[in-house]
């Protein structure tokens, strides 16, 4: 099954990537990571119960008061994601420190949430399925996908959309979104294959699939038939695979670094 990594920065249009990928004619399954790391915060969960001891006693509002939470929980007060996003998000040192502490607790929930999914995907038979992660990059997970495919917008349609989107967010709010992730440039350096999303959703709907196509295309039917029914084969090519997605990997990040 080919992993494809699905990333951009916030709001660049991943979501709308994925829904299409997700569709006909393509009906590929979403592994999303941000609805993964919203699960895994849920009342009852380690990960609740991490960020409440850290974060409660010096964020006024973390937790909803009973009569306002959205998805009251018999495990508690769920988290207040907007204002916990107000404390992490932004270029302070303070904001550096949450984030990395935040990080630290939701990002080993959800890798395991997503292996969990990927395995379900593996066991469905698709062909492949689609990793939706906005730090796929700054994760490292691009060694673990067959190919990695970057959503990207020019930096004024990226805020346009965002404030269109999320009502609540002030103009400083979302520049302090956009400046804690990588730079689209960085991304576009490490990236397989960008796919550019300024124009209209059905001209991104032509550039996925066509991208879908060519996937399709490059998987020979003789090597699919031979993973399948041969388990050593199988392993070795994932292990010799693994080995050179690192290594591609690492030439591009020292890349990055000469070029400063
Ligand atoms: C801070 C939180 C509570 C804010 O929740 P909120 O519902 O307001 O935003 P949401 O989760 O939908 O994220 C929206 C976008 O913000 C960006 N973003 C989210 N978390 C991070 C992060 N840790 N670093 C940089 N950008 C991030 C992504 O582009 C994401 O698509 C939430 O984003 C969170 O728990 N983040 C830490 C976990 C994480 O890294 N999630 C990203 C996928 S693993
Ligand atoms: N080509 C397009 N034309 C017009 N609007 C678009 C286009 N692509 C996406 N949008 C809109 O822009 C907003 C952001 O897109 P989307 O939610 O897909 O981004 P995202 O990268 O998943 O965001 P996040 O990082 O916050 O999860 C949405 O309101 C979406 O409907």
């Amino acid at each position: 099954m080919l992993l494809i990594g699905l990333t951009g920065s916030i709001a660049t249009g991943k979501s709308t990537v994925s829904r299409i990928l997700a569709s006909e004619p393509h009906s590929l399954p979403i592994i999303d990571a941000d609805r993964l790391a919203h699960a895994v915060i849920l009342p009852g969960t380690p990960a609740y119960r991490a960020i409440v001891a850290h974060f409660s006693s010096t964020t006024p509002n973390l937790l909803y008061s009973p009569d306002e939470d959205p998805t009251p929980s018999p495990h508690g007060p769920s988290i207040n994601r907007r204002v916990l996003g107000q404390r992490v998000f932004g270029a302070t040192e303070q904001n550096q420190r949450d984030i990395k502490v935040l990080n630290g607790i939701v990002h080993p929930a959800v890798r395991r949430a997503m292996l969990r999914e990927v395995v379900r995907a593996w066991l469905a038979g698709h062909w492949a399925a689609v990793l939706d992660v906005p730090l796929l990059f700054e994760g490292r997970l691009d060694v673990f996908c067959g190919v990695t495919l970057l959503v990207g917008t020019s930096p004024a349609v990226q805020v346009q959309r965002l404030l269109a989107r999320d009502a609540h967010l002030t103009a400083e709010d979302a520049e302090r979104r956009i400046a804690s992730q990588m730079s689209v440039e960085k991304k576009k350096a490490l990236a397989d294959v960008v796919v550019w999303n300024d124009g209209t959703v059905e001209e991104l709907e032509v550039e996925i699939g066509r991208f879908v196509a060519r996937m399709r295309n490059g998987r020979g039917w003789f090597w699919t038939a031979v993973m399948a029914t041969c388990w050593p084969v199988t392993g070795a090519v994932i292990v010799w695979w693994l080995l050179g997605n690192w290594l591609k990997r690492r030439r591009r990040d020292e890349l990055l670094k000469k070029e400063g």
